[in-house]
Order: C-alpha cells, then sequence, then structure tokens
C-alpha cells in the first residue's frame, strides 16, 4: 500500500516524490523532466501527449547525443554554456553525462572555465539559478530565500559568496553566483549530494569592478562595494537567517576577500555549522598532497621548511593546517610557527610591518632577516628561498609565473626533491608550469597545481601532475556532515580528510605518479573523505546522527543520476 496517489516517482531507497505537474510545466522542471526517455504510457499520464517527438531515447542513448552535441561546441566557454543550459532543461542527463566523462568535463564546469563563465556572466546572461541578495534590499532577504522553494529539512548544503575573490581574478560582483552553481555541480558529481536539497546564493554588496559598472549588460547592483557596518550587518542577518530556515544545513564559504573570510570564519565557526572552502577546503587538500611527498621524500612534516607565496585566504589556511601537523608531530607551537616563511604583496611578512592578524603568527623576527636583500623594505621570493633555503614551496598569490627559473633551481640546490605548488587558479594564473618545474629540477620536483595540468613526458617517465583543488575535500567533507548532521565543521574533520585523502596514495611510490587521486576517482575521494568526517564527528561528540556503519551509512546516501521508477497506477 502506497501513501500517496499516483503518479508518482519511486525512489531506490523506498521515497515517493508525488508528480504534480502536467505537460510544459513538467518539462520545465529539470529534476522531473526526461524529454524523449519518456515512454508514451508516461506521456499519455502526465498530459505530454504530442509535446514531444514521437520517437523514445534511453538515457545512455540520450548521453550519446548529447555529449555529440557538446564535442561540436566550439570553445570551452561555448561548452560551459551548453552543459548549463542542460542542467537547466533536465537535471539527470546532466549530471549522467558528467559522471561519464567526469575529467574531461569537470575543467568545463569548473576551474578554469567556470572562470571565463563568471567574468563574461552579464553578457552570456539568459536565465537565472540560484538566490540573489541585494544588499539595498536586506529586509527581502527571507522572502527571497523561501522563493527558492526549499523547507527546513530540505537543504544540505548553502553556497555562498559576496563575489570579492573570485579564484585569482577578483571581484566579479554578481556573476559570482555562477562560483556557487559550480561548487553544487561539484558536490553532485563528486559526492552525490542531491542537486536538489542545495542552495547557491550571492550577496550581491555592490562591486569595485569598473568594467562591470561601466558595462550596460551588467544584471547586479550598480554601485561600489559596501563595507563596514553595513556589511557586517548584512552578513549577520545572512547567517542569522540560513541558520533559522534551513536548521540542518552546512553553510559554506566562498571566495570571499582575505580580510573578511578568516574575520566571518572566526566569528561564526562556534555559532553553526559553517566552514570556509579556501581557508579549510584548501588547506585539507593541500595537506594531503603534502603527507604524500614527504612520506616519497621519506621525511617528516616537522622536518619541512616552508615558503608560502601569498599568504592570504588560501595561503594563511594551508600554514595553519601544516603547522598544527607539526605540533601533533610533537613540535611547540611556536617552533612549528619558526618553520614557515610567508610573503604577501609587500614581501616577506616581517614583524613590526602592517599585515593582517591572521598571518602574524608567521612573520619573521626584524634581527633574523637584518642582513637579507630588499628593494626598498620588500625581501621577494628570490632572497627568502636563497636565504630560507625551504623544501616546499606553496604558491597562492594569483601572481602567474612567479615560481621563475632561478627561484626553483636555487630551491633544488639544497632541496633535492623540492615540493613545489604553484596552486593558483584558473590556469593562467599559475605560479608556474609542471613542465617547466620539472626541467628545472630533473626532474626531481614533487608537484602539485590548483587548475588541471596534462602529464608531462621525460624520457621514459610520464608524470601525472596531482591536481591539489579543494574539489577533492569539499564534496566529502559536505556529505560527512550531512550524514553524521555534525554540528560543526572543526578543524580535526579537515586533518582527517586530509589523510584520508593521502592515505589512497599510500601505494604510489613510483617516479611519475601523482601525489594524489586523479578526478576521475572523485566519487572514491569524495566517499572516502566522508566516512572520515563521519568518524571525527562521533570522536569529538559532534555527530547528532545515529550512524551505525558510517561506511553503508555514506554510499546509501550518495545520490546517482538515474531516471527513478514512475508509478502510474
Ligand atoms: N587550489 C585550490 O584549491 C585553491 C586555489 N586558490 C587560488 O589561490 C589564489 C589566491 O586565492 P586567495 O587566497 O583566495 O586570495 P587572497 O587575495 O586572499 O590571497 C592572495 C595573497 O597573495 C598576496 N600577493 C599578491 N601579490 C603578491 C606578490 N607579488 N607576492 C607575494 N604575495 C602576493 C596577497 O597579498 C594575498 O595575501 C587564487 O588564484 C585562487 O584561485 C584559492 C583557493 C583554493
Ligand atoms: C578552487 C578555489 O576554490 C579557488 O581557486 O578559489
Ligand atoms: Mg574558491
Amino acid at each position: 500500500m502506497t501513501a500517496i496517489d499516483p503518479p508518482y516517482l519511486q525512489l531506490d531507497n523506498g521515497e515517493q516524490i508525488p508528480i504534480r505537474v502536467r505537460g510544459y510545466q513538467l518539462l520545465n522542471r529539470p529534476m522531473l523532466n526526461r524529454g524523449t526517455a519518456f515512454t508514451h504510457d508516461e506521456r499519455r499520464a502526465l498530459g505530454l501527449i504530442g509535446l514531444l517527438p514521437p520517437g523514445y531515447a534511453s538515457l545512455e542513448a540520450q548521453v550519446r547525443r548529447v555529449y555529440s552535441q557538446y564535442q561540436e561546441q566550439p570553445t570551452n566557454l561555448a561548452k560551459n554554456v551548453f552543459l548549463t543550459h542542460m542542467r537547466d532543461r533536465n537535471e539527470v542527463l546532466f549530471y549522467r553525462l558528467l559522471a561519464e566523462h567526469l575529467e574531461e568535463m569537470l575543467p568545463i564546469v569548473y576551474t578554469p572555465t567556470i572562470g571565463e563563465a563568471i567574468e563574461q556572466y552579464s553578457q552570456w546572461y539568459s536565465r537565472p539559478r540560484g538566490v540573489y541578495l541585494s544588499i539595498d534590499r536586506p529586509e527581502e532577504m527571507e522572502e527571497a530565500l523561501k522563493n527558492y522553494g526549499l523547507g527546513p529539512d530540505e537543504v544540505d548544503i548553502v553556497v555562498v559568496t559576496d563575489s570579492e575573490g573570485i579564484l585569482g581574478i577578483g571581484d566579479q560582483g554578481v556573476g559570482g553566483i555562477a562560483i556557487t552553481t559550480g561548487k553544487l555541480s561539484v558536490y553532485t558529481a563528486a559526492a552525490g549530494i542531491h542537486p536538489r536539497r542545495c542552495v547557491p546564493v550571492v550577496l550581491d554588496v555592490g562591486t569595485d569592478n569598473l568594467r562591470l559598472l561601466n558595462d550596460e549588460n551588467y544584471v547586479g547592483e550598480r554601485h561600489a562595494r559596501v563595507r563596514g557596518d553595513r556589511y557586517d550587518e548584512f552578513l549577520d542577518l545572512f547567517v542569522k537567517t540560513v541558520a533559522r530556515l534551513y536548521p540542518n544545513a552546512l553553510l559554506h564559504f566562498e571566495d570571499f576577500a582575505a580580510a573578511n573570510a578568516h574575520r566571518l570564519l572566526t566569528q561564526y565557526r562556534d555559532e553553526l555549522c559553517t566552514f570556509n572552502d579556501d581557508i579549510q577546503g584548501t588547506a585539507s587538500v593541500v595537506l594531503a598532497a603534502v603527507l604524500a611527498a614527504v612520506q616519497r621524500t621519506g621525511g617528516r612534516m616537522r622536518d619541512q621548511r616552508v615558503v608560502v607565496h601569498g599568504a592570504g585566504t588560501a595561503g594563511a589556511g594551508i600554514a595553519e593546517v601544516m603547522r598544527d601537523v607539526m605540533v601533533q608531530e610533537g613540535l611547540s607551537r611556536e617552533e612549528a610557527n619558526d618553520r614557515f616563511w610567508a610573503l604577501g604583496s609587500r614581501g616577506l611578512l616581517v614583524e613590526g610591518n602592517r599585515m593582517r592578524d591572521f598571518q602574524e603568527p608567521f612573520a619573521r623576527g626584524a634581527d633574523e632577516v637584518a642582513g637579507w636583500a630588499s628593494d626598498n623594505g620588500r625581501i621577494g621570493l628570490e632572497e627568502v628561498v636563497r636565504q630560507a633555503r625551504p623544501t616546499t614551496l606553496i604558491g597562492t598569490s594569483a601572481q602567474p609565473g612567479s615560481f621563475t627559473e632561478a627561484i626553483v633551481r636555487e630551491m633544488h640546490k639544497h632541496a633535492p626533491r623540492p615540493i613545489i605548488m604553484p596552486l593558483s587558479n584558473p590556469t593562467p594564473l599559475s605560479e608556474a608550469k609542471p613542465e617547466d618545474i620539472l626541467a628545472w629540477t630533473d626532474g626531481q620536483a614533487l608537484i602539485a597545481t590548483g587548475s588541471p595540468f596534462a602529464p608531462v613526458v621525460r624520457g621514459t617517465t610520464r608524470y601525472r601532475i596531482a591536481q591539489a583543488n579543494n574539489a577533492l575535500v569539499f564534496p566529502g567533507l559536505g556529505l560527512g556532515v550531512s550524514v553524521s548532521k555534525a554540528s560543526r565543521v572543526t578543524d580535526g574533520m579537515v586533518i582527517a580528510a586530509a589523510r584520508a585523502v593521502a592515505s589512497l596514495m599510500e601505494d604510489a611510490v613510483a617516479p611519475g605518479d601523482s601525489l594524489l587521486p586523479s578526478v576521475n576517482q572523485l566519487r572514491t575521494v569524495s566517499a572516502t573523505v566522508a566516512v572520515a568526517v563521519c568518524r571525527t564527528a562521533e570522536e569529538e561528540g559532534l555527530a547528532r546522527a545515529d550512524l551505525g556503519d558510517p561506511i553503508q551509512a555514506v554510499i546509501e546516501q550518495m545520490w546517482q543520476p538515474n531516471y527513478a521508477r514512475v508509478v502510474l497506477g
């Protein structure tokens, strides 16, 4: 006996979803629409007779057709637009296509092409997706979120940006909504978070991007970025409204500028279940790559000497988590901080100079650097590498080409297997190309990048380049939080996620092996991360779900892109 009247969708987990709309209304609902995959009986029952061409195509046949259409698109941006439109028509088909061609399509729906799509958001704008909240109308915030149509128990993840620090391309105004929908695509493709249980949000607080303000097509608020008290009050209202409307959701902050990113994380991390992906997601995946690299060099984390080029949102987060692991390995906090040399736009961070509070732990003493070469007081990367003799070089500066041949060769003089990670996105902003780094270090460098790079062949060795992108962590983190109903995201979870990713690479020890799992393994990686997060949530007393077997719980919750059975009665 069923609880509801047909027609309805019968899901694998026993749930039944009523189908209340008919005809074109149904075809316009991307989660229900299946186009030519509706059978004739379904078309009769759902008011679709005459609204579709008579032929029937299975999901598999539809995937083959849309894949060939995809391949005909002339540019990567056109491919991105094609996939965006497809997601707006038929989400199961979109996610099935993405799942079957993940390595090929992730760079299209995510970095690097998403950077272009965001820059040209207003020019290509055709239909909305997500929730647009304007700082000029805070009183409409609750109504706007409610209009999205999801109830208190129907949301697992809210991804929010204020668009000030999109990837490495900076302030992109309202177009930043596309980073939130992009991240949510990755949540679904990588971790099986149900696409309808997610809310993408842009906080339109204005923009300082003059190109956008002068573009007649721009679809955002046309004024400078609001800062100060009004910004803080708007953010506070947003966080409190989300916590009230969706009490079980994870709130994911994305691409805020450095000052706000760290400040907001500190302010809200103990108040609700929230994390900052650029700080914590990035720190976790980079820690995984560094742990794998350190294992290959036969050393320990506590012995690393680490230069962080670009100690902003991502760079400082990476340093903090590496420092915490060094402390776990027995160093005092001060000894561990001392193993870092961090640079900002004014060069090496030195005590007494102006810097942000989250950078202070990594500043060097003025006495120590007194004899170092500087240009108007600015100590540059080459001098830092010469003096500090790092074993690990992290790039989160968005300064393309800043890991020069001279710098990499200097580092290699003292580090036989230098760990070098140009992590800036999108691809044109990378601090160096893996091919060059390998050439300058005679193939000895252990490398990870932020955006995807093709393998490099040198002699008989094929080097697979690890993509240290937070996409290897945030989907599994979100899934683990959702399955365990964790009340907070903790540093323990961030480190557990990193160790889980690194554990997948323990057998990868041949020359040329990647430091991280490949994008094709994203589902496995996300499930592994989710299980580690669930276990940590339990250990830390933060899990509100009775998990039983976390592996089974995680696998059962992962949504698969299949058409559910339609029960017609
Ligand atoms: N691989 C990944 O998963 C991730 C990569 N990133 C990338 O990292 C880059 C930075 O992103 P955020 O940390 O969010 O930006 P951010 O603006 O917070 O940090 C950038 C830092 O670089 C510093 N900087 C600027 N010019 C410099 C120079 N000439 N020398 C040294 N430092 C300089 C700035 O002072 C700032 O501290 C972006 O390209 C972003 O795409 C960010 C998050 C995740
Ligand atoms: C990957 C990412 O989050 C970034 O580049 O900002
Ligand atoms: Mg980001």
